[in-house]
Formats: C-alpha cells, structure tokens, sequence
C-alpha cells in the first residue's frame, strides 16, 4: 500500500473581518456561483459586489464573533477522522482543500503532491452535490490535474455526494431526536429542515441534482427518526434578484406561525459544520422572524460538527473508497453529460467581434451601476438584493 491521502473540500470562510471582501471576490469570481455570459466580465463584476457587499456581510460575522468557525471546525473533523482511521489500522494524511479562503485548494493539492501522496480519497464536505458547491471544487481539481502530469500518476477516487450514507442518516437522526427529546411533548414539534438554496435555473435549466437529493436526504432522515411529527424542507439564503428554490425559509416559518405552530425544531441541512448561516442567519434572522411572527419555542438542532456517528460515517466512506479503487472522475465526466456543469461554455467564450462589444457595454453599465451605489447607498446593487 503506497502512501494514502483524504482530500477534504470545503467552502472556506473569512476568519477575520479584513477577510470578508476579498473572500467575498473569490466567490464571485467563481462562474459556478454567478453566471455571466461572458468570462470577460466575471472579475469586474466580482469586484463590483464583493466591494459593494462587504459591509452588510461583515456586520453578519461580527454578529458571531468576527469570523467564520470553518476553518477550525474542519480541522477538527479531520482530526477526528485520521483518529478513527488509525484506530482501523489506517495511516492517512488529511488535507483540507477551501474552494474560497484559506486553506485554498491549490495548496493542498500541492502538499499532496510534495508529500508523495500515491492514492487519494476526495471527499467533499457538501452531503448533497450541487453545481455550486462539490461541482465548483471538482471542476478546480479537473483543471488542476490536467495542467499536472504529476497529478494524474497519483491512483484517487472521487465521492461525488453521500447524502444517503447510512451513518450520516443516522447522525442527524440522533441529532434531531434529541432536540425533540427536550420539548414538553416531543410529538408535536414541527421539524423544519432549512436547507441553503440555490438558484431554479440550476435545477431546471443546468441539471443540477441538488434538490432531488436534497428531498431524498429529507425523507430518509424522517424514516431513520421514525417519529409522528410533521416537517417542513425550505430553503434559506437567497443572493440577488434571480428565483430560487421554494419555499424561501422566511415564508415557511411565517406560514406555520400562521397555522399556530408552537415548536419549531430548525435542522441545517446541506452543510455539516456550524458557520455563519447556522449561527447569524438561523439564530439571529430566522429566530427572530418566527418569534415575531408568534412561534414561542424555536429549537435549533447542532450541525453535525465532529459527532462521533457522522465522523465514523466518513472513515467507513474513505475505508471502502480505498479498497475498491474507481476513478470517480471518469464518473464525474459522466456525471456532467447529465449534469450539465459547466453551462456557461455553452456560449462562445473568446473575443468575437460580438463579445467585445457586449463587453465593452455591460463593463460600462458595471461601472455605472457602482458610481450610482457609492454616490446613493441605494443603487441597483441593492435593488438587485446582491448587498
Ligand atoms: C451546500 C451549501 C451551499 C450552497 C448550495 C451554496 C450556494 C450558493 N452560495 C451563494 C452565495 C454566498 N454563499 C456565502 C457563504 C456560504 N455559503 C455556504 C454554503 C453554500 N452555498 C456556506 C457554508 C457559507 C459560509 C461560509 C462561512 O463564512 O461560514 C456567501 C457569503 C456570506 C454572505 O455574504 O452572505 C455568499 C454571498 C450563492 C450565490 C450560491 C449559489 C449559486
Ligand atoms: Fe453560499
Ligand atoms: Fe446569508
């Protein structure tokens, strides 16, 4: 057995208020994020929001302490993991791999290569697989392994989603049962999974599998809870003025506040550490709006974090990755025939006559359009809900 690597992927988060804009450009950056219909304007436009953004999304992080947890929070999940490999008679490396912040991708993926690593297991830290999320990563370690001859020698194999693993149904079973367990009546608790959405074009018009598993996930960890309470699946934190995926969790709440709904047990759903949308945007946001809208007990269950259950689940999900070999990214080319992930090649990318002066144009309206948000605070960037 050569030496073994886990490559661990992951959003990343600013950890300092500083970090909070030029994170906020990464992610912008990125066409998997925001589509454009031309390459040429992605940094421009990436420039524009994360700038005109940063303000309202640093007096979120300074809501939970100044910083997102990410970074500390997956360290600690590798560890645990290389704990619970070793205990198995495995000797694994763990690399963490941040798609936005610091640790960035292309510097584990470099370690891994200094270290000599020979097969690697990449596990992305998204349950569910979306365009957005796991695509953007592996789309990144794509490029990354055709640039690199020495890259392709090494023997990995690629987790696309693992949202129906059982030890991960478990986990988040056992998570929601407790909470349940607290309440006056355990029965009668609505269970309210919010899960972070993404835009309906992904799904409709990209092929995006995320809302099929993201249902999935839902009733599979309704049957492993076994349980008579009703539940909920909404989605939560919509960015700009596009449609996303319904129901948007404000109204959900609103609506089952206007039923009479009491006990409201909210469950994080795509991510499984704690960061700033299960802290600021549930328990700040989201509290509030069902505490004014009359819902009297709001419960929130913990993102699975290091859990004992969940992390075993990952050191079972590597151990069998290990031992049958298969280059998932052949898989994954497979998977973007039916998923289209890369929608936006469609459109002639390059300097046609054409888009040059669509270019030309939309730069100027770009530029227009930050001229009217510094001089008003209330320009088209804030109409468009991008800030
Ligand atoms: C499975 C989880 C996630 C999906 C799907 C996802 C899609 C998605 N996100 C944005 C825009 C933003 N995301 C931001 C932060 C953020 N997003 C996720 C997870 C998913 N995103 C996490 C875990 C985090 C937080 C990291 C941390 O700091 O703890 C942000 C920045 C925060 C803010 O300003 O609100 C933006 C912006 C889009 C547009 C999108 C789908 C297209
Ligand atoms: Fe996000
Ligand atoms: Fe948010």
């Amino acid at each position: 057995m050569g030496r073994t690597g886990v490559l661990l992927l992951n959003l990343g988060g600013p950890e300092q208020l500083e970090d909070v804009r030029p994170f906020l450009f990464n992610l912008f950056a990125d066409p998997e994020i925001i589509r454009l219909p031309s390459p040429w304007l992605q940094k421009p436009l990436a420039w524009l929001i994360s700038t005109s953004r940063a303000s309202k999304s640093q007096e979120n992080y300074k809501e939970i302490g100044g910083g997102s947890p990410l970074r500390r929070i997956t360290e600690e999940q590798g560890e645990a993991l290389k704990a619970y490999l070793q205990k198995l008679g495995r000797d694994v490396k763990i690399y963490i791999g941040m798609r936005y912040w610091y640790p960035f991708t292309e510097e584990a993926v470099a370690q891994i290569k200094q270290d000599g690593i020979e097969e690697l297991v990449i596990l992305p830290l998204y349950p569910q697989f979306s365009i957005s999320t796991s695509g953007s990563s592996f789309r990144l370690l794509d490029k990354l392994w055709q640039d690199d001859p020495a890259l392709q020698k090494i023997d990995y194999t690629l987790i696309p989603s693992w949202y129906n693993s059982p030890g991960y149904v478990r986990a988040m079973a056992d998570l929601i049962t407790q909470e349940l367990d607290k309440l006056p009546d355990s029965n009668t608790g609505h269970i309210f999974f919010s899960a972070h959405g993404v835009p309906v074009s992904y799904v409709e018009e990209a092929g995006d599998p995320y809302q099929r598993e993201m249902e999935h996930c839902v009733d599979l960890i309704m049957q492993a809870v076994g349980r008579p309470n009703d539940f909920t699946l909404a989605y939560q934190s919509r960015v700009g003025p596009v449609e996303w995926l319904q129901p948007y969790t404000e109204d959900a709440i609103k609506g089952l506040a206007a039923k009479g709904i009491d006990d409201l047990v909210v469950v994080p759903i795509s991510f499984v550490s704690e960061h700033i949308e299960t802290l600021q945007e549930i328990d700040i946001e989201y509290r509030e709006i069902a505490e004014e809208a009359g819902i009297e007990g709001f419960h929130r269950v913990p993102a699975l974090n290091t859990y004992p259950v969940f992390i075993e689940d990952m050191g079972n999900m590597v151990v069998k990755a290990l031992e049958s070999p298969r280059k998932l990214f052949s898989d994954a080319a497979q998977l973007q025939k039916e998923v289209r992930i890369y929608p936006q090649d469609k459109s002639a990318w390059g300097l046609t006559p054409f888009a040059e002066v669509w270019n030309g144009r939309l730069a100027m309206v770009g530029f227009l359009a930050l001229l009217l948000e510094m001089v008003s605070g209330h320009g088209p960037l804030h109409i468009a809900g991008l800030m």
